[in-house]
């Protein structure tokens, strides 16, 4: 089993960096619901969560803009402007009251934080998500108080795979980006990690827009969380 230390020549890393979407917190029933409710109104056919699963990861607006190309059997770039920001007005009208009404934790995810906690590590959260949606999400998961600080897709003028938003946090942190370690579930992170200069652990089960995320050469690839932090009792020991 590889251990959180060999990331880090043999050190625990001094900052964690989770993505939420895909990661942490599986929320492709509630982004199905949102999304589907918003084609319904538009009068188009419901899409369902196979199809939203491949589309999250680069935000709302992007999300809304692939469910439409896909509706209205026309590529995304060719969508005007107008159409998406109407329509991503309807999604986030319904999500904004149905964020956390389905999304749950991912299995191992509460152990894992909790054992980054007890070693004392610092963790953040940099999801592509609105800023606006993150709150509700985190308190219906159980997730408040883990994290020291977040971000969402909108906080800052660039988001992932853009890596203002990473080198924001482990400025904040006042750590250094060879301490600090990236755990994400798609393209976005992992190319977000690269562009920072930090290693990134990859999971398995997530969205990665239809893809194996193998395919995207993380450092590491888990299928829990808890695959990487059961060592670490034993490693500061
Ligand atoms: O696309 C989204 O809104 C979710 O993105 P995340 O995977 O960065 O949390
Ligand atoms: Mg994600």
């Amino acid at each position: 089993m590889t251990q959180l230390t060999d990331l880090f020549e043999g050190q625990l890393p001094k900052l964690v960096l989770f993505d939420l979407d895909g990661t942490l917190v599986d929320s492709v029933p509630d982004l199905a619901a949102a999304v589907d409710y918003m084609l319904t109104e538009g009068g188009y056919e419901a899409a369902g969560p196979d199809h939203v699963r491949r589309w999250v990861g680069n935000g709302a607006s992007m999300l809304v803009r692939r469910a439409l190309a896909w509706a209205k059997r026309q590529s995304p770039e060719d969508l005007s402007d107008a159409l998406v920001e109407l329509n991503l007005e309807k999604f986030q009208l319904f999500y904004r009251d149905h964020s956390a009404d389905q999304t749950e934790l991912f299995v191992g995810i509460r152990e894992g934080l909790d054992a980054l906690k007890a070693a004392g590590i610092p963790l953040m959260m940099v999801t592509n998500k609105p800023e606006q949606f993150v709150p509700a999400i985190l308190k219906g998961t159980g997730l408040e108080g883990y994290f020291g600080a977040w971000l969402g897709g909108n906080s800052l003028p660039e988001k992932k795979p853009h890596p203002m938003p990473l080198l924001h946090l482990v400025e904040k942190a006042g750590v250094e980006v060879a301490d600090t370690l990236m755990i994400g579930d798609s393209r976005s992170d992992i190319e977000a990690a690269r562009a920072a200069g930090m290693p990134v652990v990859a999971v398995s089960y997530g969205y990665n827009h239809g893809r194996p995320v193998s395919e995207e050469s993380p450092d590491l690839i888990i299928d829990s969380l808890t695959e990487l932090t059961g060592t670490i009792a034993a490693e500061v020991a």
